[in-house]
């Protein structure tokens, strides 16, 4: 699976998920927004569209992009116009990562990257990222019967309705 991630290097390398799994060899880190696989999916938490198993053969067949940059620079204009139509949000799921533990939405690249192929229905992909992290496995038991409905969810529709209903 190509797996795709834009490092902006704006962060402390020493906490980075990204650095981290590109000395993993678990996805290929790129410091060009023009190195980025066209057509693949990427995650970006402003996109009003939500990942479903809609986008399966999207990723299966042209990538997962992952955007490793400063929070407050995501909203600038450059990765928004870059990222287009194949741009996708995550529905609601907790941060297990030191740095933004128990915060809603706000996850790693990393674990955005593992919870987005558990949606898509590749739980195995998704162990296999989180596993290269003391705190990775709890990501997933901790978001675990949430992960389980979107990935039983038919459509972005869907995703975001189980969330709805979730919160509410
Ligand atoms: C802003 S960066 C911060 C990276 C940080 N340096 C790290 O080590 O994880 C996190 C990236 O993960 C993805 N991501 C995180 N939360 C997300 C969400 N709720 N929806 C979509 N993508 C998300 C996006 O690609 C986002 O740009």
């Amino acid at each position: 699976m190509k797996i795709v991630v834009y490092h902006a290097e704006e962060c402390d390398r020493k906490k980075c998920t990204t650095v981290k799994l590109g000395k993993q060899g678990k996805v290929k880190v790129v410091t060009k927004l023009n190195q980025l696989p066209t057509g693949a999916i990427v995650l970006d938490p402003y996109s009003p569209k939500s990942l479903s198993v809609e986008d399966r053969e999207t990723v299966m067949e042209k990538g997962l992009v992952g955007l490793d940059c400063s929070w407050k620079r995501l909203n600038k204009v450059p990765y928004r116009i870059k990222t287009g139509k194949n741009s996708r949000s995550l529905p609601f799921m907790i941060a297990a990562n030191p740095t933004n533990y128990g915060k809603p939405c706000i996850l790693s690249t990393a674990e955005a990257i593992a919870a987005s192929f558990y949606i898509i229905g590749f739980k195995d992909i998704a162990t296999d990222i989180m596993s290269g992290f003391k705190w990775g496995p709890h990501f997933l038991t901790l978001n675990e019967e949430l992960l389980e409905s979107y990935s039983k969810a038919k459509s972005s529709l869907e995703v975001v309705e189980i969330q709805n209903e979730y919160i509410s």
